[in-house]
């Protein structure tokens, strides 16, 4: 929002008369929204009774009835901090109230404009330049139903503040001031113009969202989402709105914006979550990481669903007629060759694999008898056998893409499937990556990768769930809506999204990308992210890798330009550190100066912990928030050990930090963090705090 405000001269009497006539509308809103309430929970009722009706349409009927009943409800009991935060006056003295949702009174008549609908738009658009009509522009501030504040912005200067009262300024001064708690906020009162730009932008295509650290990427890519799910709900809440964090530590920072704006129809998604069950936080070292996430990796993967179980049995042998018939290694070896050569997933070519397996031992059958032999008997009397199916089943077993992958662990069965894509050295290092007892982020695409390869084996028939007195049925319509519900429902491989929200874009590795990709082949995308602060080293085949996943959609690109976390102060100090290695980085415009300048430690290795404890204690007594103390990779439980428990200093490597913000930060020894994983991750550190930066590193 523009600053261009009048300077709050105004007297008390003249802001608490105004405050007031904002708390009569808010009263009427809320009084509104109470019967809205009480009339969803009556319709609620009343679908319940008829869930006795036998007649299938009217069953289907209660359900959809109770469907939209319980819907309205949640949006009504959602969260509403500040559910008016918005006024306009317009030429031709209309007035519009801008709110979280809409609502109408008895007599339809407009109490509150959804922050999303078109005309909305110029809460966040209009400019003194140009001023869309609007001559003041006010913002809401309250707390539950109590109108707090307010603050104006007075476009049309010409109307004088005899027609118009207008009060102070300084909205968004204020939110960017505020402590940071341990969830992201939504910022549906201080939207920037070119923020909204980029949110309301067109659903079609790809939507890439560019911008320095703290621009308000992902805070404007939740935005965009709780847009699109407004702007054509059948389209993206029956398709899905899939939402990608790099982290579930950051899925945890942003899970609460999207239902404050009064949508849970999103599923969120760390890249450690796409195998339903594996939940992956750990993180490889890079070489291992750089190694799983580059393209030739698929071709390890592709022979390592060709292999030789380690489990199969070597030989085969069945007594025809009197006659053994012995299949041995060189027999068994080109069987397999002769399925693999039909290119079918491993699980769906058990038939084929017991036909390879029939014709060796025809062959061979066919050298020892000498009459009477004819082919479809002897593979009905055969095939049956007990003992052939039981080889069958131990030489074709059914694969899971985790088996798969354990066998890499063996360095021998590694190096037969890498053969020339991967050193020697490299073969040793992953190998020893995949014995450990947990998947690491980096190897959830090699799954899910191997999964495709696989195909998935026929699940068995899942019992039927008893629907009873209906009852039951109509408790999973509202599960089915409101705990995470699309998540939950659709399982981790679901491949049907209607748009695709990717976060911190910039450190996806090509396999990522494939794996985003074959969820969205029929998305729309929203992708977001900043170059320097990756940590991906090639970022050339990176980008390839996307632009597969994002075929032929047409694009379109945002940038966004003021830096709305750190002071200028912190801000300044840390682009001065990437300019050294991108000189060409994106440095935004930090707007807010707070006068504390980092503060740069060198000390002694063995003063390390006294020196960190003492500094997060200082920072402690300095904010209301929180304070980060961000590490290198492997030094964080040992970091965190010489630290006192306390609920508001969070411990953590610097990968984990991405996309998160503190009031405070001591970054531990972060040269050995840009040593080790870049200097686009030093940046990340240094741009997670908001108020107070304190840098340590050791002599
Ligand atoms: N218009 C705004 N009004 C109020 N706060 C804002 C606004 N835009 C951004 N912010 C705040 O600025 C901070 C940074 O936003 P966000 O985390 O979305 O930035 P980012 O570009 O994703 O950062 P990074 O790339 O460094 O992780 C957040 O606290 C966010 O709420």
């Amino acid at each position: 929002m523009s600053q261009n405000g009048h300077p709050g001269g105004t007297d008390t009497a003249a802001r608490d008369a105004e405050i007031a006539q904002e708390q009569e509308h808010v009263d009427t809103v809320y009084g509104r929204l109470d019967e809205l309430r009480a009339v969803a929970v009556r319709a609620e009722k009343d679908g319940y009774n008829f869930s006795h009706a036998r007649v299938p349409g009217a069953q289907y009927e209660r359900d959809v009835f109770v469907y939209q009943a319980a819907k309205r409800l949640h949006t009504l009991d959602a969260e509403h901090e500040g559910l008016v935060f918005g006024r306009l006056d317009l030429d031709g003295d209309i007035t519009r109230h801008i709110g979280r949702i809409g609502l109408r009174d008895a007599a339809q008549k407009p109490l509150l404009l959804d922050w999303r609908a078109p005309a909305a738009a110029p809460f966040y658009r209009a400019t003194a330049a140009d001023r869309m009509s609007v001559i003041r522009r006010r913002v809401i501030r309250s707390s539950g139903r109590t109108v707090l504040d307010i603050s104006d912005d007075l476009l049309d200067t010409e109307h004088g503040e005899g027609e118009l009262s207008v009060i102070g300024d300084g909205a968004l001064m204020a939110a960017l001031a505020r402590a940071r708690g341990e969830r992201m906020k939504d910022i549906v009162a201080t939207i920037q113009r070119e923020q909204d730009e980029a949110i309301r932008a067109e659903a079609r295509g790809v939507t890439m969202i560019s911008g320095g650290p703290g621009t308000g990427k992902t805070v404007v890519a939740l935005h965009r989402a709780a847009y699109l799910l407004y702007a054509d709900r059948r389209r993206f809440e029956g398709g899905g709105v899939l939402v990608v964090g790099p982290s579930t530590v950051f899925l945890r920072y942003i899970e609460r914006v999207l239902p404050s704006l009064g949508e849970d129809a999103a599923a969120l998604y760390a890249l450690g979550e796409f195998v339903d069950g594996a939940k992956a936080v750990r993180q490889d070292a890079p070489a291992v990481a750089a190694v799983k996430g580059a393209m030739r990796i698929r071709k390890v993967l592709s022979r390592a669903a060709r292999l030789t179980p380690p489990t199969a049995p070597e030989t085969l042998t069945i007594v025809y007629r009197g006659q053994v018939l012995r299949l041995g290694e060189p027999e068994l070896t080109a069987a397999r060759r002769a399925v693999h050569a039909r290119n079918l997933q491993h699980n769906h070519a058990v038939t084929e694999a017991g036909r390879a397996l029939l014709i060796a031992l025809w062959r061979k059958a066919k050298e020892r008898i000498e009459s009477g032999l004819v082919p479809a008997e002897f593979s009905r009397e055969v095939g049956h056998r007990n003992e052939f199916l039981d080889f069958l089943h131990r030489w074709w077993p059914e694969l899971g893409p985790e088996t798969v992958l354990r066998w890499l662990g063996d360095p021998r069965l590694l190096g037969q499937a890498s053969q020339g894509a991967l050193t020697r050295r490299e073969v040793e290092r992953v190998a020893a990556s995949l014995t450990e007892t947990d998947w690491s982020v980096s190897d959830i695409p090699l799954l899910d990768e191997l999964a495709g390869l696989l195909g998935r084996p026929k699940a068995p028939k899942a019992a039927r769930e008893n629907l009873g007195d209906g009852i039951q049925e109509l408790t999973t319509v509202q599960d089915r809506l409101f705990t995470r519900a699309a998540r939950s429902e659709r399982g981790a491989d679901y491949d049907g999204y209607a748009h695709v929200v990717v976060d911190e874009a910039q450190d996806l590795s090509p396999m990522q990308w494939r794996m985003l990709g074959r969820r969205g082949r029929q998305a729309s995308w929203t992708i977001v992210g900043d170059a320097a602060q990756s940590s991906w080293p090639d970022a050339g085949e990176a980008r390839r890798a996307r632009n597969e996943a994002l075929g032929r959609l047409p694009r379109r690109e945002f940038h966004l330009t003021t830096n709305y976390r750190n002071s200028a102060e912190i801000f300044e100090y840390a682009a001065e550190s990437i300019r050294e290695s991108v000189p060409d980085a994106d440095i935004p415009k930090a707007v807010r100066r707070t006068g504390a300048v980092p503060v740069e430690l060198r000390v002694p290795h063995g003063e390390l912990p006294a020196t960190v404890a003492e500094r997060v204690k200082e920072l402690l007594g300095q904010v209301e928030g929180t304070v980060g103390v961000i590490t290198p990779a492997t030094e964080r439980d040992q970091v965190a050990g010489w630290l006192e428990p306390d609920e508001r200093v969070h411990v953590m490597t610097a990968l984990e930090s991405k996309g998160l913000e503190f009031d405070a930060v001591v970054a531990v020894r972060p040269d050995r963090v840009a040593a080790e994983s870049g200097p686009g991750v030093r940046y990340v550190v240094f741009t997670r705090a908001t108020q107070f930066l304190t840098v340590v590193n050791s002599l």
